[in-house]
């Protein structure tokens, strides 16, 4: 049907042509008249005008099928013109329109006949739906998108009909709700029968208040209870729509499955939970840290522990601000490190203690999320004894290279079982020779280090056995062949994983040859090189067990060289040396190689005859024998610088093993037999025999009583008054001690004062005779019993004389009893002389110029010497009773006699002889010119009181 057909059919053709016109030209629609026989236009209206922008009279004519360029699409046109002439109209085709300004429309093309003043046409109008496109299009994008999201947020959504309380829901929606996954419609009450009773009346409440207009939204939470009893968590949210009037018409929300976040999010409660307790009770310090603030959330207990901070001042800080290091350059670059998700391991760092020392630690970071906040979890880990132990680590591998390098030890490095050198040092060239490069990388048994390869062996065997090797004695080899000894110590060492040694090496060559030595002075006499006392006591000790195992004897000779005091004393002592050492080869050369010759000191020998085989009596001839050989062979003359010396010796014997079975004892049985040679006049050998040990412990008994002697005043004076030859008056008298024994009664001193010089006691007892001797004058002065040429001789010992202090002795003796000095006459003997004559020069001096004069006792029995008597301040000489007890019988006596008294006379001394005991004796001596003499002839020595009476009358 034409659109004219829509006219009224009561109008002429003319009317109703021009009310189409009329129409045509009102018409909203973009219309266009085209002359259907041609193609031409007849005619556009406004609105075509408008929506093309074409001008009614440019249009006007133009053939729409080349002139006017409406199509944009010809191939659109064509169609459209097909479908057209198929069907003779078309209603509603698409078509891609063009405007004037280049500009597409789309539209809606419609095109049907319509005859206009007998004129048949077409008649094209065109809809513009190019913004309903646009929007269609926008539209479906904007589902699409709304369609993804929900996909992809899997959310469901629902529309709830509050009138009808009919639910539609989308698949998802319907599915979450234990629904097959269609779309869903029905009662709200079916679909939320499922939800768990203990979350129906939240989602009550809220249904009510969004309703009542009190929130416009909800969002809430429930659990949906599955067909199998499984809990599902949703999440729901609603908006509510409401009517033009406000009244609440639908409510539409989505839905979302949450059992998953709701599952992770509960685990994560749990895991932060986990989290806080391991961060909590973590041995490590540990610090939380806001990864955006850098300021600290938390801290655990180990870091107050360790790190000194309480959370309370710390917390909310920054790590600089809380003062845990001041180093922000370092900071900055840690924190910035852990920022851009690079998590630190190891970062060394100065930590400040809360006390204020710093602290090495190493820090590790963690990016972590807590509670949806990003944080950065630092750990610390205090290194500093680590790095302490490090540096002392370094500084002892320094120390030990040093020492390694200055050591003046050979220090070397070799592997263990090949004993390949890997490093030696300076030393090590010193000791042997090779230089580093003549000697690493070969080994010991090549360079033939060891001169015993064996004992490089038993070195590694004892260091595989005690781990170490600590001065071990071993013979080594230098490059020039040179053999040395070496203390060897040895440390194992693990180097690369091969066993090696640290080989310390000294030369001890020189050290050992000096330990023999010294081990040899030790046990060797120095003058003689003879075995001393210990070598000997050793010695003796096993040739006394050897011989009580088997029946073996042996013989310990005590030798003293009689009067070899006088020869040291007298000629010297390079000369008394050089007598021992003549000793020495003459004992050596008498006796066999088996037996022992040692020295003792001074004049003591020994001489151990070893091993004698035969029974009892022959060997005490043997020995006799062997004794008797020696003696001769000491007997014979010595020239010793210029001197011709005979020397004659006493033998003391203690016999092995029935004289002693340990050395002391048969020391001193020989001693004892010695002794007893001694005390019959030297020059004698002597066996041990039991009844000398009884005279030595009476000795020994002899000198316990002496000492109670001194200090109970036992001892007395007595006096032998001294005659003057030519008138027989008293001029003077010697004190003699005595000693009066409790039980035994008057002892004389021949027997005693020998104890007490070996004792010592003489100078106490020495002392007591001077003093009382003084004392004696004194009260003989007081008794006016003295002419003033009366002397009183006291016998002084030499160990009396030796005394520092003795003139201030005597001098104190004379002053404490006031009597003048020249009363007193002082008897010394040769041998105080001779043993220091400067210091008895000195002292007779002193002496002297006080007043006290000197007799020389016993004069003619030692080695008497002229030059010695022309230096002392000396005013008597005593001749000794033993020359005067034979001079009428014996022509030497005699003549020795008229020796002594004419060198007297000579020196201007006077001359006492002492022992006269008949006329005769005394006739000689008178005859002589002897000033002086004392004796039995006169009188015995006489206690005071009788020699009182005795000077009554002798006066
Ligand atoms: N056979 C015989 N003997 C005579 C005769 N006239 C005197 N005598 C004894 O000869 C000794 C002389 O004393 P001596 O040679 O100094 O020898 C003294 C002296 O060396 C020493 N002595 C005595 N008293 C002391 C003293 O106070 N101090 C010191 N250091 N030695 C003393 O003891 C020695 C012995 O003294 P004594 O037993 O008193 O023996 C005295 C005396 O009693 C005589 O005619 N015939």
């Amino acid at each position: 049907m034409g659109q004219q057909d829509n006219l009224p059919a009561s109008m002429a053709p003319s009317d109703k042509d021009a009310a189409f016109r009329r129409l045509f030209f009102r018409m909203p629609v973009a219309s266009m008249l085209v002359d259907a026989s041609n193609g031409c236009v007849i005619d556009i209206n406004p609105a075509f005008q408008k929506l093309f922008g074409w001008d009614r009279q440019q249009s006007l004519g133009r053939d729409t099928g080349h002139e006017f360029p409406l199509w944009h699409s010809k191939r659109q046109r064509e169609s459209m013109l097909e479908h057209f002439h198929q069907h003779g109209s078309m209603d509603h085709f698409e078509a891609e329109l063009l405007c004037r300004d280049g500009q597409l429309k789309t539209c809606l093309v419609s095109v049907e006949y319509i005859e206009l003043d007998g004129m048949l046409c077409r008649l094209s109008m065109a809809y513009d739906i190019t913004e309903q496109k646009r929007f269609d299009a926008e539209l479906k994008k904007s589902q699409e998108r709304l369609h993804m999201a929900l996909n992809a947020s899997q959310m469901g959504i629902w529309d709830l009909d509050l009138h009808s309380r009919t639910l539609h829901c989308s698949a998802r929606a319907a599915f979450m709700h234990g629904f097959h996954a269609y779309p869903w419609e029905g009662p709200l009450s079916f679909f939320t029968r499922s939800i768990h009773p203990q979350d129906r009346t939240a989602m009550r409440r809220a249904f009510v208040a969004i309703c009542r207009g009190e929130q416009r939204r909800y969002r809430l939470n429930y659990r949906q209870l599955g067909h199998n009893r499984q809990t599902r968590w949703l999440e729901a949210t609603a908006t509510l729509h409401r009517d033009t009037d406000g009244n609440p018409l639908r409510m539409v929300g989505t839905l979302k499955d949450i059992t998953d976040r709701r599952r992770n999010e509960q685990a994560l409660i749990e895991s932060e939970l986990k989290f806080a307790t391991l961060f909590q009770g973590a041995p490590e310090p540990y610090c939380l840290i806001d990864r955006d603030t850098l300021s600290i959330i938390e801290i655990n207990h180990s870091f107050t522990e360790q790190l000194g901070y309480q959370p309370e001042p710390v917390l909310g800080q920054t790590p600089e601000q809380a003062g845990l290091w001041h180093d922000k350059a370092r900071t900055r670059a840690l924190l910035e490190a852990a920022k851009s998700d690079q998590n630190l391991k190891g970062h060394e760092l100065i930590v400040k203690h809360r006390q204020g020392h710093n602290m090495t630690c190493e820090l590790s970071t963690a990016l972590l999320t807590i509670n949806r906040l990003p944080c950065l979890l630092i750990s610390f880990k205090d290194v500093s004894a680590r790095k302490k132990a490090e540096r002392a680590l370094r500084a002892s591998e320094q120390k030990f290279a040093l020492a390694f390098k200055a050591s003046p030890d050979s220090i070397s490095l070799t592997e263990r079982d090949s004993g390949r050198y890997i490093e030696v040092n300076e030393g090590f060239t010193g000791l042997t020779g090779y230089s580093a490069d003549e000697v690493i990388g070969k080994t010991a048994q090549d360079l033939g280090i060891w001169a015993d390869y064996q004992q490089r062996a038993d070195m590694v065997a004892e260091l595989n056995e005690k781990g170490q090797v600590r001065d071990r004695e071993m013979r080594a080899r230098g490059k020039f062949g040179q053999e040395l000894l070496a203390s060897v110590s040895v440390q194992p060492l693990l180097l690369d994983g091969q066993n090696c040694m640290l080989i310390t090496a000294r030369d001890i060559t020189e050290q050992k040859l000096i330990e023999a030595r010294i081990k040899h002075l030790a046990y060797h006499d120095a003058l003689t090189d003879l075995p001393n006392r210990t070598l000997l006591a050793d010695r003796l000790k096993q040739s006394i067990s050897l011989y009580k195992r088997v029946n073996l004897r042996g013989a310990l000779m005590f030798f003293d060289l009689d009067h070899f005091k006088n020869i040291n004393d007298s000629l010297g002592h390079s000369c008394g040396d050089a007598v021992l050492q003549t000793v020495t080869q003459r004992l050596l050369a008498t006796v066999r190689k088996q037996d022992t010759v040692a020295r003792l000191g001074g004049d003591e020998f020994v001489v151990l005859l070893s091993g004698l085989e035969a029974d009892h009596d022959q060997c005490l001839l043997h020995i006799r024998g062997t004794a008797e050989k020696l003696r001769k062979a000491l007997a014979q003359p010595m020239h010793i610088e210029g001197h011709a010396l005979e020397l004659s010796v006493s033998i003391g014997i203690a016999v092995l093993p029935e004289h002693g079975d340990n050395p002391e004892d048969l020391l001193k049985r020989a001693d004892i037999a010695l002794y007893r040679v001694k005390e019959s006049g030297r020059n004698g050998i002597a066996f041990f025999e039991q009844a000398m040990q009884l005279a030595a412990s009476e000795r020994l008994t002899i000198e316990s009583e002496l000492r109670q002697a001194i200090t109970q005043g036992q001892f007395q004076l007595h006096y032998q008054p001294q005659i003057q030859a030519d008138n027989h008056r008293i001029v003077g008298a010697e004190a003699l001690i005595r000693w009066q024994h409790p039980e035994r009664g008057m002892i004389s001193p021949a027997s005693f004062i020998p104890v007490l010089e070996e004792s010592g006691m003489i100078l106490s007892a020495g002392q007591w005779v001077v003093t009382e001797a003084c004392q004696h004058i004194r009260r003989l002065l007081d008794g006016h019993m003295l002419t003033e040429n009366f002397r009183l001789s006291v016998n002084i010992s030499p160990r009396q004389f030796r005394q520092q202090d003795f003139v201030e002795q005597i001098e104190q003796a004379i002053r404490d009893s006031a009597i003048p000095a020249s009363y007193l006459v002082l008897e010394i003997t040769e041998s105080i002389v001779i043993q220091d004559i400067n210091d008895t020069i000195a002292k007779m001096q002193q002496l002297r110029a006080l007043g006290v004069s000197f007799a020389i006792d016993d004069f003619g029995t030692g080695y008497s010497s002229l030059s010695y008597l022309k230096r002392l301040p000396l005013d008597t000489l005593k001749i000794d009773q033993s020359f005067v007890r034979d001079c009428t019988q014996d022509p030497n006596d005699a003549e020795i006699i008229r020796t002594i008294v004419a060198l007297g006379l000579n020196l201007h001394l006077k001359l006492i002889a002492e022992g006269v005991e008949q006329q005769e004796q005394l006739d000689f001596l008178v005859k002589l010119n002897c000033h002086a003499y004392q004796g039995f002839l006169y009188s015995p020595a006489v206690a005071e009181d009788d020699f009182m009476r005795l000077l009554e009358v002798g006066r």
